[in-house]
């Protein structure tokens, strides 16, 4: 017999981008934002924001918690409607044309989704029930690691199994466009690195992938191109080896025992010289980037030993997608400000 073919997870589809003349329109691109603006009474979460989701790519929306990452997806998903700028997904308007736009996409919530009392298992058939080409529920359920808890009703299922049904309803449908908000949240190590093995084998489909997270390791092991926002703007857009090149591509990370005397990044900046820049991002840590090296390393311990600092770590590394948001926002991923 011969063996069964593994699903593919996209169903085959003409090329449907829009028409070239309709608003918001770019060659090859799944999602165009243009000037987005949203604001819930005084607070506002989306400040003139524009991106492109190129076809085919994974992006990954990155910022820290009221950034605008999930009030720009849900725009793109049609559960809201922009107050001011332009979303086109797919060539088409997410509210006006959300009957047509439905079927095509795949969204997985930050939480809930499913009924409460529903069995995890049924729920998942539900759904797929609702699409023409669905995937084989069995498969996502083995793929997933749902069949443990296939009968339990989702109220009692844990978070890591509750993302777990999420992204299984999301895909289930083979969808063009697949939103993921915050997708590996509550998961173990080992289903995170298998959720991500299913996203890449979607993109490797042909679908688009748009992912929010705050894990850093998580864009930069999935995303082709990553949008970083910043109090409702993207602030920096590229692959994450662009973002993460710079002036230069190492830096150091002093985590000191005692906090750091006040003048300390001031003190060290001078001790380096040149193109180097100190960002102080704890009381007891810092960062240097620019320019360093070895030669940059022995300085920082020699400074240390000058001033009485007792380095905990002192490691030199490639500079990381949290390393440049650091530089350009003075604040952690995290959302907590750098102490002056
Ligand atoms: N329904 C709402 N009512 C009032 N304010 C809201 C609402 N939704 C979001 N906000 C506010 O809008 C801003 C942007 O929120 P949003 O959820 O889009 O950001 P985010 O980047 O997704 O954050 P997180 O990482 O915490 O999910 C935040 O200040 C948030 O408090």
């Amino acid at each position: 017999m011969p063996p069964t073919p593994e699903p593919v997870l996209a169903a085959p589809r003409a090329d449907a981008d829009g028409s070239p003349g309709s608003p918001g329109y770019a060659a090859g691109a799944a999602v165009v934002v243009q000037d987005l603006r949203m604001r819930y009474g005084a607070t506002v979460a989306a400040d003139g924001l524009s991106l492109v989701v190129p076809r085919g790519s994974v992006t990954a929306v990155l910022g820290p918690n009221g950034a605008g990452k999930t009030t720009t997806l849900e725009t793109c998903e049609g559960f809201r409607s922009p107050q001011g700028g332009t979303v086109r997904v797919l060539g088409l308007d997410p509210v006006r044309q959300r009957r047509e736009l439905l079927p095509r996409i795949g969204v997985m919530l930050q939480s809930g989704g499913a009924w409460s009392g529903a069995r995890a298992e049924e729920m998942l058939r539900h759904v797929a029930a609702m699409h023409a080409h669905p995937l084989p529920v069995g498969m996502l359920v083995e793929r997933l690691g749902l069949a443990e808890c296939g009968r339990t009703p989702y109220r009692r299922l844990s978070g890591g199994q509750q993302q777990r049904l999420s992204l299984a309803m999301a895909v289930v449908g083979r969808p063009e466009l697949l939103f993921v908000d915050e997708p590996t949240v509550g998961m173990d190590p080992a289903i995170r690195r298998t959720t991500w093995g299913l996203l890449r084998e979607m993109q490797r489909d042909g679908v688009t992938i748009v992912l929010t997270t705050h894990y850093m390791d998580e864009a930069e092991q999935l995303a082709d191109l990553v949008h970083v926002l910043d109090r409702g703007r993207v602030i920096a857009s590229g692959s994450p080896a662009e973002l993460t090149r710079g002036t230069g591509s190492a830096t150091i990370r002093l985590v000191v025992v005692q906090p750091f005397p006040p003048d300390a990044p001031e003190s060290l900046r001078t001790a380096l010289g040149g193109d180097v820049e100190v960002t102080p991002l704890t009381t007891h840590s810092l960062l240097v980037t620019g320019t360093a090296d070895a030669s940059t390393l022995a300085t920082v311990s020699a400074w240390c030993e000058r001033h009485g600092v007792v380095p905990e770590s002192l490691t030199l590394g490639r500079r990381t997608l949290e390393d440049v948001f650091l530089q350009l926002t003075g604040r952690g991923l995290t959302g907590e400000a750098v102490p002056a």
